[in-house]
């Protein structure tokens, strides 16, 4: 079994380490992590445990070589380039997208027949070049043939990441799960990185005030997508964010504050811009999610 990386960051890095105990694999990272990894190996920490891992890593993919499965790990806004870099590739294979936010898996499916969506709600953080630390989790990953259904291939590559040590189960409706996804990082993301909290803190009344409405208008989104949700009323998800997803990874900062903090792009379009846009589409006003997105894009332009 050989499984590559595309877009190999703390997620992928640490994704492709786990997985080099069972099976071969090779990520395709920036030089400062390769050549990190080459000289001293992945370092992991954290809840995943304590690991050196060491596995091939390069700026491209080695020409010529077939890979099983593909995972694409970089932010959103990455997605169309590394498929145009390596459509070559992934036009054979199957591709798994395991990044956040909504639009991931329909770039993907413009070069490959064979998608496969991954939900992953635990914490990677970085620790310097080719070194991260997994911080929470509040779920087991989920992967799905995209946009639903059983699938033999899904159940071959759950198996191997379970026998890797990352708990997976397998989920005939991707799509909702995804979008279950989404609602928490529209909802949690934008006011962290704005506010420069851990998700903990957003607990507060106010900022509780400002996820209320967020989650309202991005239920009524994903009901006119058509979208099949865990949760039958934004109210029961509110709840289910409340007492359970936001306890289990309280401490953590999100990936927007991160983003931010380091002076990059966010991926605020594919997260409450998704939400914005696909209203548009159902002509359904989200004024929250719309004013949520200019703050980040405003905070995004002060960094420059
Ligand atoms: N971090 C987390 O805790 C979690 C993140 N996610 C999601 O997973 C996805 C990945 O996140 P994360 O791992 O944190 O992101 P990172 O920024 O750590 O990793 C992505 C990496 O891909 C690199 N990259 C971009 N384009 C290319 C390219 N063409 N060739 C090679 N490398 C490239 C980036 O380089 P550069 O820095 O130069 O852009 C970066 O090093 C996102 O969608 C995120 O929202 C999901 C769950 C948890
Ligand atoms: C909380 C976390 C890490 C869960 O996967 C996340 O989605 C983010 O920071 O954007």
């Amino acid at each position: 079994m050989k499984i590559a990386f595309l877009g190999a960051g703390a997620v992928g890095l640490s994704v492709a380490g786990m997985l080099s105990r069972v099976c071969d694999v090779y990520a395709v990272c920036r030089k400062r992590h390769s050549d990190a990894i080459q000289s001293q190996g992945l370092i992991l920490s954290g809840i995943w445990g304590e690991h050196n891992f060491r596995f091939p890593c390069g700026e491209t993919l080695p020409p010529d070589e077939k890979f099983d499965y593909i995972f694409i790990t970089s932010k959103s806004q990455d997605t169309r380039e590394i498929c145009r870099t390596n459509s070559e590739a992934i036009k054979d294979s199957s591709v798994i997208s395991l990044q956040n936010g909504i639009g991931n898996e329909e770039i993907i499916s413009e070069f490959t027949d064979s998608v496969i969506g991954g939900m992953i709600i635990t914490g990677f953080e970085w620790r310097g070049n080719g070194k991260v630390h997994v911080s929470v989790q509040a779920a087991p990953m989920r992967i799905g043939r995209f946009p639903s259904g059983p699938d033999k291939d899904v159940n071959s590559l759950a198996d191997i990441i379970q026998k890797a040590g990352i708990d997976v189960i397998t989920d005939e409706n991707i799509r909702g799960a995804l979008w279950g996804k989404t609602m928490y990082n529209c909802a949690l993301n934008p006011i962290g990185a704005i506010m420069q909290v851990p998700y903990g803190e957003l607990l507060n009344d106010n900022a509780w005030s400002v996820i209320r409405d967020i989650v309202h208008e991005a239920f009524d989104v994903c009901r006119a997508e058509g979208v099949t949700l865990e949760w039958s009323s934004p109210d029961k998800y509110l709840a289910f964010l409340h007492d359970t997803q936001i306890p289990s990874t309280a401490e953590h900062h999100s990936s927007m504050y991160q983003d931010i903090s380091a002076g990059k792009k966010t991926e605020i379009d594919f997260i409450n811009g998704a939400i914005v846009e696909k209203g548009n589409l159902h002509n359904i006003d989200t004024p929250v999610n719309r004013t949520i997105v200019n703050m980040i894009k405003f905070r995004e332009s002060l960094n420059k």
